[in-house]
């Protein structure tokens, strides 16, 4: 199978070598090629350049991308997109005046999904998620981070696991599966915390380390939930069957998780709506990712994550949507775009590198994934026809996609 893409207006984020992380004032730059062509074999970026250079190939499919734009496909880093069922009464209930906290308090938000997952089979499950997943696919996501956390027993949580083994098994998209073992404190447990991760640590991570599924593993670290201390304990846990964290922090409050995750090594730092200077200090020169969630704070109307700050401390920075159904019903990496841009002051081009390059190396495969290098993978969004790619953030709400290109295949 050969794809030929010819007369693209703009091939954005061209790296002649592969590029794994985009930093602080690089964040603004995004390499491009003018009147390009794209040539992809199988699964895989063979070549690219100007037009004018286009010596001719034999493809069996011919795309002409006349005033358009073609770009890697988003990279979503941070989803929970195995949930049964929905949350739409709590919506509801938000909008007459309760508050997230307050819904969770009475036995809502994580627990409630939870209870409905427990009570819905692995193929439903499968059925639900592939659907969300498939239409992440249709807006031009190509890679995507599926997180357990709504099991809070450990069959149900290893009964995610499985739906995301058969999810990474089917689907075109590149699939990375986390354990989140630590998302909240089922109501049998309310009083007696320790003992619930006590069982995250010697019954779960052992189970779901044999299921040879997941290689990261994430905790939920906020008031009413994970401490500091309770998450240290299953991230030393985790480091013992070779999990990397992956953490919720600082969504509501700082409570010292960003420091605790750059200290255990960890991939990405994630939410970060709070944030203050020591926690910007403690990510400089580490391998950690931090990672803003827009639409989350679109959603529930909690503060936006300072992404100017992070970025001009020379600071990486990757989006992500958080697809879930209580924080964020919603898995359009357009509109996380846009969102970046407009609230979080984001200039295009960061949002873009944002939102590829850095989200790919928040899930552990930049090498393979998130900028058009030859040898990547062809995960491509081709689209509509545009005068300058800042109208994809621009124009938000509109979908700004032609077509997708996934695993070199023309997604239909
Ligand atoms: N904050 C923790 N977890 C999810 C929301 C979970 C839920 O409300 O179901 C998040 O990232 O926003
Ligand atoms: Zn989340």
């Amino acid at each position: 199978m050969s794809i030929l893409i010819k007369n693209i207006k703009q091939l954005l984020q061209v790296h002649e070598n592969s590029v794994k992380i985009i930093k602080g004032p690089a964040m603004k730059k995004l390499p491009l090629i003018e009147n390009a062509y794209l040539y992809i074999k199988d699964d895989t970026i063979v070549e690219f350049g100007k037009m004018e250079n286009f010596s001719g190939v034999e493809a069996e499919t011919e795309i002409d991308a006349t005033g358009k734009i073609v770009l890697p496909s988003w990279c979503d880093s941070h989803t929970h997109i195995v949930y049964a069922g929905n949350r739409v009464s709590e919506f509801v209930d938000r909008i007459n005046g309760l508050s997230y906290a307050e819904i969770a308090n009475n036995g809502g938000g994580i627990l409630n999904s939870a209870k409905q997952l427990q009570n819905t089979s692995e193929d439903d499950l499968y059925k639900q998620a592939t659907k969300r997943l498939n239409e992440m696919i249709a807006l031009g996501t190509g890679a995507v981070e599926i997180k357990t956390g709504y099991g809070l027993t450990v069959e149900a949580e290893l009964k995610m696991l499985k739906v995301i083994k058969r999810i990474k098994q089917d689907s075109l998209a590149k699939i990375a599966p986390t354990l989140l073992a630590a998302h909240a404190i089922p109501s049998e447990f309310r009083n007696n915390k320790k003992a619930y991760v006590d069982k995250i640590i010697n019954e779960l991570i052992p189970k779901a380390s044999a299921l040879r599924i997941a290689k990261f593993i994430d905790v939920f670290c906020e008031e009413g939930y994970f401490s500091v201390e309770d998450t240290k304990r299953i991230l030393e846990a985790g480091k013992k069957y070779n999990f990397r964290p992956k953490i919720h922090v600082n969504q509501f409050n700082i409570l010292g998780g960003v420091k605790l995750g750059v200290d255990n090594n960890a991939l990405s730092v994630d939410h970060l709506e709070e944030l203050n200077n020591k926690d910007i200090e403690a990510l400089k020169n580490t391998n950690t990712m931090p990672v803003a969630l827009p639409a989350c704070s679109y959603f529930l109307g909690i503060p936006y994550t300072p992404a100017r700050q992070i970025i001009d401390a020379g600071l990486p920075l990757a989006i992500a949507t958080d697809y879930n159904p209580g924080s964020t019903p919603s898995g359009n990496m357009n509109f996380v775009v846009s969102t970046a841009c407009i609230k979080l002051k984001m200039t295009p081009e960061e949002a873009i590198n944002a939102a590829t390059v850095n989200g790919a190396y928040a899930m552990g495969f930049s090498n393979m994934y998130g900028s058009i290098t030859r040898g990547k993978k062809a995960n491509l969004i081709i689209t509509k026809p545009m005068d300058s790619y800042a109208e994809i953030p621009y124009a938000f709400g509109t979908n700004p996609i032609d077509q997708v290109i996934i695993n070199g295949q023309v997604w239909v």
